[in-house]
């Protein structure tokens, strides 16, 4: 339950009362920090376009809830479960990212304190509050156990916050991110309250191929050529975890722009498939299949009855 109660209705536009920052997760391997971040989003991570106060990170995920939105950012060095990859990455990646955010989540395992969580919490920065999440509560059989290990805790690092609690456990989800508004700064929203849907990576990828597109053809391509996703599917995948069929349509007006885009031997079009894909797999975190094709459809902007059923409005 929020502070601000469940209030779902339109934000006010000047984005008075609004709360907006970066969360980040930090915690080394296997303590719950997926499992957390599934659960603090509330729905499949996705991704969202790049705002300005946010390229320097890569967004996991955005919840919005109640008048605050909490934009999750990645720390690279602690998806890996090999230690000498963790112990490499950990000064180079995390800490540019704890050190750039309004709140970190440090995650242990309750009642538990090694010399990896060591490492990871040397890293924090002083002046960015830190917020002690000891997760997997429900496996502590003696609670009682819990009060001197919180205190040796406390000794260790000056956290804002001690949540003894459980990412398996909705209400301790609700508590957790409660307690993290209040470190949020007072500003309007980054992104709109419905920008992580299926619709929105959708819509992105769109973007991405028309990026690349205007990119890689440079000047020359007229503004009038768009790329419609024809269809985008997600499929489960033991093998990626998260599995995309993108096949995308870009349209152009003559045949000498599809020529200009599939280039000599059609090597334009699959550079441009291959970045786009590269950087469709990164943002999505998930292994995307994209197949892009050129049509030529003289007059078709100009042509309303069309463009709708292209899928705009
Ligand atoms: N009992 C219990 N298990 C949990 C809880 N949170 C996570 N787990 C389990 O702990 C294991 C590790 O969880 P992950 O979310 O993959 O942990 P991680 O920190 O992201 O791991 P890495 O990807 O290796 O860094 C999984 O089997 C989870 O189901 C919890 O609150 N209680």
């Amino acid at each position: 339950m929020s502070e601000q109660g469940e209030t779902t209705s339109a934000p006010d536009s000047a984005g008075a009362g609004q709360r907006c920052g970066l969360v980040a997760i930090v915690g080394k391997p296997n303590v719950g920090k997926s499992t957390l971040l599934n659960a603090l989003v509330g729905q499949k991570i996705s991704i969202t376009s790049r705002k300005a106060q946010t390229t320097r990170h890569r967004i996991t995920g955005v919840r919005t809830q109640g008048q605050t939105q909490y934009v999750f950012v990645d720390t690279p060095g602690f998806q890996t479960k090999h230690s000498s990859a963790l112990n490499r990455s950990l000064n180079k990646a995390v800490t540019g990212v704890v050190g750039d955010v309004d709140v970190v989540l440090f995650v242990v395992e309750a009642g538990n304190f090694t010399l990896a969580d060591a490492k990871v919490l040397a890293l924090l920065k002083a002046g960015i509050p830190a917020i002690l999440v000891a997760n997997k509560l429900d496996e502590v059989h003696r609670r009682s156990e819990l009060a001197p290990w919180l205190r040796d805790m406390q000794e260790r690092h000056p956290f804002a916050e001690f949540m003894p609690m459980s990412a398996k456990n909705g209400k301790d989800i609700e508590r957790l991110l409660e307690v993290c508004s209040r470190y949020l700064p007072e500003q309007p929203w980054w992104y709109g309250e419905d920008e992580l849907t299926d619709r929105s990576e959708r819509f992105l990828a769109g973007e991405m191929i028309r990026e690349k597109l205007f990119r890689l053809t440079g000047e020359e391509l007229p503004y009038t050529s768009t790329v419609i996703i024809d269809k985008f599917e997600e499929e489960p995948s033991p093998k990626f975890g998260r599995m995309v069929r993108i096949a995308a349509t870009i349209v152009v007006e003559r045949d000498s722009h599809k020529s200009m885009i599939i280039g000599e031997g059609g090597e334009k079009l699959k550079r441009i498939g291959t970045e786009a894909r590269q950087e469709l797999e990164r943002l999505m975190e998930a292994k995307v299949f994209l197949q892009t094709f050129v049509k030529v459809r003289t007059g078709w902007a100009d042509d309303e009855a069309r463009v709708r059923s292209f899928g705009y409005e």
